[in-house]
């Protein structure tokens, strides 16, 4: 294990997984610093849980190599994964076990675990705390899962789609508290569905289609978002009127002199994540992972 330093948090260099013949990653490099909040974004089947589950260390691979907190996360040991948070898609069972108890229980693993009724306080579940963990509903299921994901204060912590089933309440809450748990110096890697997830919380994201990266860059520059044609649109006298430009506030300037004051109707379209993530993943094609002709070599 070397010192930590300045190293990043996780260093993935030409990570290659293989499902049979199915290439489900193809030679894959990026980083995450510590401290950030980095999301990896696409569609079903891209490949993120294969990837942020070899990071995790519950699944091999095929090839390349993948650091995380100076190890290799399929063949370190019990200490490194006391340094690791990880919060699955699939909600644990604890049969009859109220949510105090539930969080005590994991409490005990943990060398320097936190308080369990401050957690469960932070999480948002106080009123929650008697009732059994099999009862509660989606969204409060899901809180319980991360307070059992942080419970250990992880220095990573990994979190699969972790707010879905969340009304929006609740979400802006827990992105509250994964900010929060960043500026505390905790590396957060999720996975998400959500655009305006991503956007609100990720200082990186990455997008992956197909098992490789299309993109990776800050919310507001990815896909060239900050420099694409914005959209602007006005009620002419003639009819509807739309113009795609990359000035946009000389063009309104230039229309307001032209029209002599106000253009009826105007909007300023900039395109939106959700645009260029949309155009990144139409252009990478929609199979999600390429069955390719495996030879000795890939394996
Ligand atoms: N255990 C497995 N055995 C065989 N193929 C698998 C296995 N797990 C995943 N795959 C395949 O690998 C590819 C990537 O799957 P993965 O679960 O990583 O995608 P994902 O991006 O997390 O998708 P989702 O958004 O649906 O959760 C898919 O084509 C999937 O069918």
């Amino acid at each position: 294990m070397r010192p930590l330093g300045e190293s990043p948090a996780i260093e993935v260099r030409g990570l290659r997984k293989l499902y049979g013949e199915t290439v489900a990653l193809h030679d894959i490099d990026f980083e995450v610093h510590r401290g950030e909040i980095f999301a990896v974004l696409g569609p079903n089947g891209a490949g993120k849980t294969t990837t942020v589950e070899i990071l995790e260390g519950f699944r091999p691979r095929d090839g390349g190599t993948v650091e995380v907190l100076g190890q290799d996360p399929f063949r370190a040991g019990e200490e490194w994964r006391a340094r690791i948070g990880v919060v699955l898609q699939t909600t644990g069972e604890f049969e009859d076990l109220n949510v105090g108890e539930v969080v005590r229980h994991f409490a005990r693993y943990y060398p320097d675990a936190q308080d369990p009724d401050a957690l469960i306080d932070r999480v948002g579940l106080t009123e929650k705390r008697d009732a059994r963990a099999s009862k509660l509903s989606g969204g409060q299921q899901r809180r319980l899962d991360v307070a059992l994901g942080i419970i250990g204060r992880p220095e990573v912590l990994f979190l699969d789609e972790p707010t879905t089933g969340f009304d929006p309440q609740s979400r802006r809450d827990f992105w509250q508290l994964i900010r929060d748990l960043a500026a505390g110096g905790t590396t957060i890697v999720l996975t998400t569905h959500y655009l305006e997830e991503a956007e609100q919380l990720a200082d990186r994201v990455a997008v992956i289609a197909g098992g490789r990266i299309v993109d990776i860059g800050v919310p507001q520059t990815l896909g060239g978002r900050d420099t694409e044609a914005t959209v602007v649109s006005w009620m002419g006298p003639d009819g509807p009127e739309t113009v795609h430009t990359t000035t946009p506030t000389k063009f309104a300037a230039d229309l307001h002199a032209r029209l002599g004051g106000e253009a009826p109707g105007l909007t300023v379209h900039r395109p939106s994540l959700e645009d260029v993530y949309l155009q990144m993943i139409g252009a990478a094609g929609t199979p999600a992972a390429v069955t390719a002709a495996v030879t000795t070599e890939d394996r």
